[in-house]
């Protein structure tokens, strides 16, 4: 075929109005307004954060270099946000290239303008491309900038991008220095019900503060907007740095080694960065890895990452050779890494990082900075103390046998399975490590969310987690076929292994009991009755033998100082206030939702058999003798909503409650 042949056989006959006028040139700030996925990672929640994350991250650049020590991030009503730092100040004078606009509008209104592209102004600096503060700036209705400089404060406001006003000196400022920046973000680029969730922001604030210990960070906001989520005023240092937040984090949960594996090393030569890093290992975790360059936080890791990971695979590896422990060069990375919690922070010159929104550290150097800075600390960890070496060093050969154990019933399982045996576990169960059902437990959960946090806060020898999804099907009204064919009983009657209905056979469940764990709220409730329903009727010989139980999580975190107590229901809540913490000062923290929780919270409140209250759910003698429960059921949950009335009518409580664990 000659090339006119190719060519003349394209599709459309016409060239339409495809000519010159077609190619458009964005100016200014205009493509972030049109394409903000590309600066900020998208237009949802985590990028309507990413704002305040880009001007705090140049108000913290401005302190690792050394020129400022206090930075104030400050949340006012309708979403209006001020970062100020005491730090040089953008510059005010004429920018040399752009006649007749100060350097501040130059950086304000145009992409890739900044003083971090060579080390002259900062040696590590989060910032790097020179967008961050221009795109805030595009994507707000109304940011203002205020700089103090040489005693004199100048202002300038914008609009979407655009200058409002021209550079203007409002007068001496004796005792300021360093930059404001006041914006809020526009609801034509991220819709009408986006707001800044104050809790995030703080914990944003905070993070800063830990990851430099030269830095104090005030947090401000105004009580309209904090309502009991988060303080009004909060001044964050850590001296101690990272150790001193996983410490906090931590908690008094049991560890392989008492003390924490951190350090602080600066790279050799004359390049000016450094490592920081925190580890610890809690007998039980799902881990937790927070991993940073530059302050900014990389959640996918990369190649700092890299480098922990070789330092404490190779470190542990070598003390086990070094204690004669022949099995420790079958030890992975993840027998050491997964299940730890892990913060580290490195500070390097001109990183590189995958993209804009600087998710992942690319920067081939990096790992191997780290891990010859790490390893050294690490080899001395382990052999400076043997007694604490070698308990990490069983604690990981734990975890590899876990590994390999699982590995062999893998291999197991899959055997069976093509001789058409397999056990068939849903997708979605966490299941706990022990094999034996004796002692162990399984939570039903309602939502991913909640069973983010219950994943963590379990045991993970004797506790399962299986979350469902919102309200499962009311079984008490449906057929057998539409029972059969519904996902979520489905997954229930597979994890707990017992079969449905006359098939059931309580002697094969899998857990020795079964916990409804839903919110304290009404919706949870709801919940909890669709599934004791499911449980009367599909599986009553495990209620019968006292399987089922429901769990009790607070409604209410009541603070009096120091001293934090939780609260079941109002009842409750107004009898704490009136007894311990009388003629206190009481901030209460309302839990929406089991999510809302942090790991530490769910286990201490409602997982943990030491600290818990538990209700076993058991059938009333009565209703048993007299009409069997199927009856009881029907009437309760059952089609005819008549029966459900009479029966609220005559009775005040559907099941007795037992107090167990308490
Ligand atoms: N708080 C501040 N104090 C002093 N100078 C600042 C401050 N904020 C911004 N600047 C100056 O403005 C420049 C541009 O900032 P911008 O946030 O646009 O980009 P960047 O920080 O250089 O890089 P990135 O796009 O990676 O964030 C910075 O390089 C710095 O020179």
């Amino acid at each position: 075929m000659s090339n006119d042949d190719l060519f003349a056989s394209a599709p459309s006959t016409s060239s339409g109005n495809y000519d010159a006028s077609s190619i458009e040139v964005l100016e200014g700030l205009e493509p972030v307004r049109r394409r903000p996925g590309m600066y900020i990672g998208g237009t949802d929640e985590r990028a309507y954060h990413h704002l305040a994350a880009e001007i705090l991250d140049n108000a913290m650049d401005e302190a690792v270099a050394g020129h400022a020590n206090r930075i104030e991030v400050a949340l006012g009503t309708g979403n209006r946000l001020t970062i100020t730092d005491n730090g040089r100040g953008m510059p005010v004078d004429p920018h040399p290239k752009y006649p007749g606009k100060s350097a501040l509008e130059v950086i304000m209104t145009m992409l890739h303008s900044g003083g971090k592209f060579s080390a002259k102004a900062y040696a590590t600096s989060g910032g790097l491309h020179g967008v961050g503060v221009s795109v805030v700036n595009a994507l707000s209705t109304d940011t203002v900038v205020e700089v103090a400089r040489n005693k004199e404060l100048f202002r300038q406001s914008f609009s979407r991008g655009h200058p409002t006003s021209g550079l203007v000196s409002v007068g001496a400022a004796p005792n300021r220095r360093g930059t404001a920046v006041s914006f809020t973000p526009d609801p034509e680029i991220f819709g009408d019900s986006a707001r800044f969730r104050p809790a995030r922001l703080m914990r944003l604030a905070r993070s800063k503060a830990y990851l430099y210990a030269g830095v104090e960070i005030r947090w401000r906001c105004d009580p309209a907007v904090a309502g009991d989520e988060v303080p009004t005023e909060a001044v964050f240092q850590f001296p101690g740095g990272l150790a001193d937040h996983l410490a906090e984090q931590v908690g008094a949960r049991e560890c392989a080694t008492s003390q924490f594996f951190t350090g602080k090393q600066a790279f050799p030569g004359d390049n000016q960065g450094s490592v920081e890093w925190a580890v610890a290992w809690p007998l039980y975790s799902d881990g937790s890895y927070s991993y940073y360059c530059n302050t900014i936080p990389t959640p996918d890791g990369g190649t700092h990452e890299a480098g922990l990971r070789a330092a404490l695979t190779k470190g542990i590896r070598a003390f086990a050779d070094l204690v004669g422990q022949k099995r420790g060069k079958d030890i992975t990375a993840d027998d050491i890494m997964v299940g730890s919690e892990q913060m580290l922070s490195v500070f390097i010159r001109d990183p590189q990082f995958q993209s804009q929104t600087k998710d992942r550290l690319t920067s081939p150097d990096a790992a191997r900075l780290v891990e010859t800075a790490i390893r050294d600390h690490f080899d001395h960890f382990l052999a400076d103390n043997m007694e604490r070496g070698k308990a990490l060093l069983g604690f990981v050969l734990d975890k590899m046998d876990d590994r390999l154990r699982r590995k062999a019933e893998r291999d197991v399982k899959r055997k069976t399975a093509t001789s058409g045996r397999k056990l068939r576990l849903p997708g979605k169960l966490t299941d706990c490590a022990n094999d034996d059902p004796s002692g162990t437990e399984i939570f039903i959960v309602e939502g991913d969310s909640a069973g983010g946090s219950a994943k963590q806060a379990r045991d993970r020898k004797t506790q399962a987690v299986l979350p469902i999804r919102g309200k499962i099907l009311n079984v008490a009204s449906a057929n057998a076929a539409k029972i059969g064919a519904n996902q979520e009983i489905q997954d229930l009657g597979q994890a707990l292994g017992c079969g449905l209905r006359d098939k059931c056979n309580p002697d094969l469940l899998r857990y020795e009991r079964i916990v409804i764990m839903t919110d304290a709220d009404v919706d949870g409730a709801h919940i909890a009755t669709l599934l004791m329903t499911f449980f009367f009727q599909e599986m009553p010989e495990l209620v019968r033998r006292g399987h089922l139980y429901l769990a009790q999580p607070p409604l209410y975190r009541l603070t009096a100082g120091s001293k934090s107590l939780y609260a079941m229901d109002d009842a409750h809540r107004a009898e704490i206030e009136a007894k311990e913490f009388k003629g206190k000062k009481v901030e209460v923290a309302r839990f929406k939702g089991l999510g809302e929780m942090n790991p530490m919270q769910l286990r201490e409140t409602t997982m943990d058999p030491k600290t818990r209250t538990l209700l076993r759910v058991v059938l009333p003698q009565e209703y048993e003798e007299r009409a069997g429960t199927r009856d009881l059921v029907d009437r309760l949950m059952g089609k005819n909503p008549e029966h459900r009335f009479a029966f609220i009518q005559a009775n005040a409580a559907m099941v007795d409650d037992e107090v167990i664990d308490a």
